[in-house]
């Protein structure tokens, strides 16, 4: 571990150091009484101290829900009075309050556990986890109706990892810089990926992450090798600090997932980094992610799409079409299905919407086997690679017709100047919802109009898929898991 001070400085957490503190803290888990199978609420961004906790909880066999401080108290009473947790855990410079009478609390840090108010007293029912027990639970921003709680088991979580280790991002001499929250499980990936490999984790401070020259200057001092985070995180270095980017010495690999990266923008990554490893990894929380590709650094000038690949070592990604018929025609799209021993246990207290993304498997229903049900749209090249067609619900209609955002940001991005793009319905009170798009163009790039960009998506598109509503804007909003939030754009046409 390597992380800020606070005041400028670094911190290093050695192994030695991890394993005693993670013996400390299972020891005061269990010292409350903790009945395996129990959640705590890990309230924290990522620090050494939030990463000895969960290990410590699966080495008690309890079940952490990491959750960021800026959590909302709303959804964090709603994630509480969902899974009843014994335990809410905070630093010692933590703000929550009012947390439930019914749930301990604590504070965590140098000196260990502090108690303020201890569990409620419990019958221990259980000796010891099994690998099925629950190791963690994700709460996803629930793009639809209220949140939904992806529980993890242990053995999901080391399948993972081994796939993951599989694909040797990383060695012991690296030090990975993780710039998602702990909430997301993308930290985790980060985490797993350091501690397996015998590496270095350092998280970036949350607050550098908006800030390009001190995003890139912490980089410099903790002489980061490794950044992994979702594309956004890269759009201000890349608009307005590539130089700073250049020239940062240590920097030989980038991982990112969760959305795509705009292909311009990565252009400018690689003009920057022309030897990095840059690695684009696909998945969807239910299965912690699903697969690794290595991006052709430079990219092809003709390439039109990255390819999300193939399934890490042990799990299979196939697409199906609507009647679950396996597609083996390239070029054909198809909703993919992922076969993989890291398939979440179910949603939290919910299974109906568990039932819906564990299916029988296509290829042989009666098995019994459940495979997850992405919700995500793909097809495949000549090799059988797969590349990504947005999420199966973003498949949108307009005026009766039906588009993919994917596709317009894809032509959008092709005009010159512009770096970013993100497309998205706009409902409008009793009339047909209009397709928006807002763009992001190089710093230096002349001025462009918005009627220029609508001319170019009429050359190659029908005039449906042409954005009614066109926005220049300087930057792009996210969620707090860092990826590009169209519902704030929506909301900001209204
Ligand atoms: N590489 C891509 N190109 C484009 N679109 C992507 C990519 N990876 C995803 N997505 C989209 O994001 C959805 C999923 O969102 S999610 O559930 O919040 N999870 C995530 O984003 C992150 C995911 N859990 C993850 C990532 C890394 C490590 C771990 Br461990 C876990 C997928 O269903 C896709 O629609």
């Amino acid at each position: 571990m390597v992380e800020s001070d606070g005041v400028g400085g670094l911190v290093t957490t050695t192994y030695r150091e991890l394993a005693d503190r993670v013996e400390r803290y299972a020891a005061a888990l269990l010292d409350l009484g903790l009945d395996i199978g129990d959640r705590v609420i890990l309230e924290s961004d990522t620090s050494g101290h939030a990463i000895a906790l969960l290990l410590a909880c699966s080495k008690a066999g309890v079940a952490f829900i990491p959750v960021s401080p800026e959590t909302p108290d709303k959804r964090l009473h709603s994630i509480i009075s969902t899974t009843a947790p014994a335990l809410h855990l905070q630093s010692p410079t933590g703000a929550r309050q009012g947390i439930p009478a019914e749930v301990g609390t604590a504070r965590f840090g140098p000196n260990g556990l502090a108690v303020e108010r201890p569990p409620v007293a419990r019958v221990r029912h259980r000796r010891e986890a099994s690998a099925t027990d629950p190791a963690y639970m994700i709460f996803t921003s629930g793009t639809t109706g209220r949140p939904k709680g992806v529980v993890m088991s242990h053995r999901g979580v080391v399948a993972f990892y081994r796939g993951m280790l599989a694909a040797g991002i990383v060695g012991t001499e690296d030090r990975v810089a993780t710039t998602s929250p702990l909430q997301f499980d993308f930290s985790l990936l980060d985490i797993g990926l350091a501690l397996g490999s015998g590496a270095t984790v350092v998280p970036v401070p949350r607050a550098a992450l908006p800030w390009p020259r001190r995003f890139l200057a912490f980089l410099n001092e903790a002489e980061v090798t490794q950044v992994n985070g979702v594309p956004s995180i890269w759009r201000g270095v890349l608009r307005h600090e590539l130089a700073g980017l250049a020239e940062l010495e240590k920097l030989r690999g980038v991982l990112f997932c969760g959305e795509d990266f705009p292909l311009p923008e990565l252009r400018l990554l690689q003009r920057a980094r022309p030897n990095a490893r840059l690695v684009n990894c696909y998945g969807a929380t239910e299965s912690m992610a699903a697969s690794f590709t290595d991006v052709p650094n430079p990219l092809p000038d003709e390439l039109e799409k990255l390819s999300i690949g193939f399934a890490y070592p042990g799990a299979e990604m196939t697409i199906v079409d609507e009647d679950l018929v396996p597609i083996t025609e390239p070029g054909v799209v198809g909703h993919i299905h992922l076969r993989a021993p890291s398939l979440f246990t179910g949603y939290w207290d919910d299974p109906e919407a568990t039932r819906a993304a564990q299916v029988p498997d296509p290829l042989n229903p009666k098995s019994g086997q459940l495979v997850l049900r992405t919700g995500d749209l793909a097809y495949q090249g000549a090799d059988g690679e797969l590349y990504f067609c947005g999420r199966a619900d973003n498949q949108v209609q307009i005026r009766g017709n039906r588009v993919e955002l994917g596709e317009v940001e894809r032509r959008i991005l092709e005009f010159p100047g512009i770096t970013a793009a993100a497309a998205l319905v706009l409902p409008r009170a009793d009339k047909e919802p209009v397709l928006g798009a807002f763009v992001v163009t190089a710093k230096d790039a002349q001025q462009i109009s918005e009627n220029e960009i609508r001319a170019f998506c009429k050359e190659t598109l029908p005039a449906y898929m042409t954005p009614h509503e066109l926005r220049v804007v300087d930057s792009l909003p996210v969620t707090p898991n860092g990826k590009i939030d169209r519902k704030v754009l929506a909301a900001s046409v209204a």
